[in-house]
């Protein structure tokens, strides 16, 4: 017996959007002060970040109401897993803000995220500069079992895609792992990011990254991300190469960390044991997402 197709249009509801980047890591930013949770789901976020069906982008990013901050950040990745940070992202937020109407003191904001009320400075240039908090190095803090838990995993001995590699593992709040390598062409990316990404050693994923030292103030570094694949640049990532390095003594506690999308300033200060990251954020344009109501099928 023969039957008919009955097709049947949800209909679409529509959220406002702005499209960021900085240094080509790009994100859509939602104003979602108007609930205390992001107000799209993992999949939405996966449709929204799609580079052919969707906005595209590394991550959809939630400005939310918080307490004792000015605003807190969310962010979930392209692949639709949330992160306690990201660098990259805090700075275009940042900028995003002010557009919103929300006030910095004395050009600061003081911001919630998944790693802690971070301080975020609105530079005269332009630029943003964010105290990303103190790094965390025992590998049950990353965590990693390369290590026991209370002890730092510096330059250990790690055996991916049976070659032999040299891992420093750094948490800004998300988990990173640092190789350096004397030549960033020989690495192929897509093929070793995922295996170093989903390795049995790291039970939360890892970001990854593959630095070549161009000199003790200057580092250059391929990135792997966990969640969103290769991306140009990492700002969480840039802060973890540089702890990295000083601790494998191959760089000062300030550099310029050269990602594919451009530079970012580093600094490990010593006082505070904290890293302060400056780098650019830019809006690219703004936008309306049509969206199926919450909950419902897709409606292809
Ligand atoms: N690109 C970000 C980091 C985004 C989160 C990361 N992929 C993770 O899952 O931890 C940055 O600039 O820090």
């Amino acid at each position: 017996m023969m039957r008919s197709a009955v097709i049947t249009w949800a209909p679409m509801s529509t959220l406002a959007f702005a499209k960021y980047e900085g240094l080509g890591n790009d994100f859509v930013l939602i104003d979602n002060r108007h609930t205390p949770e992001p107000v799209l789901s993992a999949a939405q976020a996966v449709a929204v970040c799609d580079r052919h069906r969707g906005v595209g982008a590394d991550g959809v990013i939630f400005l939310l109401e918080a307490r004792d901050a000015d605003f807190q950040m969310r962010i979930f990745n392209s692949d639709g897993s949330e992160a306690q940070m990201c660098g990259n992202g805090i700075r275009c937020l940042a900028h995003y803000a002010r557009t919103l109407g929300i006030e910095p003191t004395a050009d600061r904001y003081r911001v919630q995220t998944g790693a802690g009320v971070l301080d975020i400075d609105l530079l005269p240039d332009g630029q943003v500069r964010v105290d990303m908090g103190a790094p965390a190095l025992l590998a049950g803090e990353i965590p990693t079992t390369l290590a026991p838990a209370d002890q730092k995993v510096i330059a250990a001995p790690l055996n991916v895609a049976g070659s032999d590699w040299s891992v420093t593992c750094v948490s800004m709040g998300n988990p990173h792992a640092v190789i350096f390598v004397p030549d960033l062409e020989a690495i192929d990316l897509e093929r070793i990011g995922p295996l170093f990404e989903h390795e049995r050693h790291f039970p939360e994923r890892i970001n990854t990254h593959f630095v070549r030292v161009l000199s003790p103030t200057h580092l250059q570094v391929k990135v792997w991300e966990r969640g969103a694949g290769a991306t140009l640049a990492c700002g969480t990532g840039a802060c973890a190469v540089l702890v990295a390095a000083v601790l494998n003594h191959l760089a000062q506690e300030e550099a310029t960390v050269e990602l594919p999308g451009g530079p970012l300033q580093i600094r490990w200060d010593s006082e505070s044991n904290h890293l302060l990251m400056t780098g650019p954020a830019r809006t690219v344009f703004e936008g309306t997402l049509q969206l199926p109501p919450l909950g419902s099928s897709s409606t292809r």
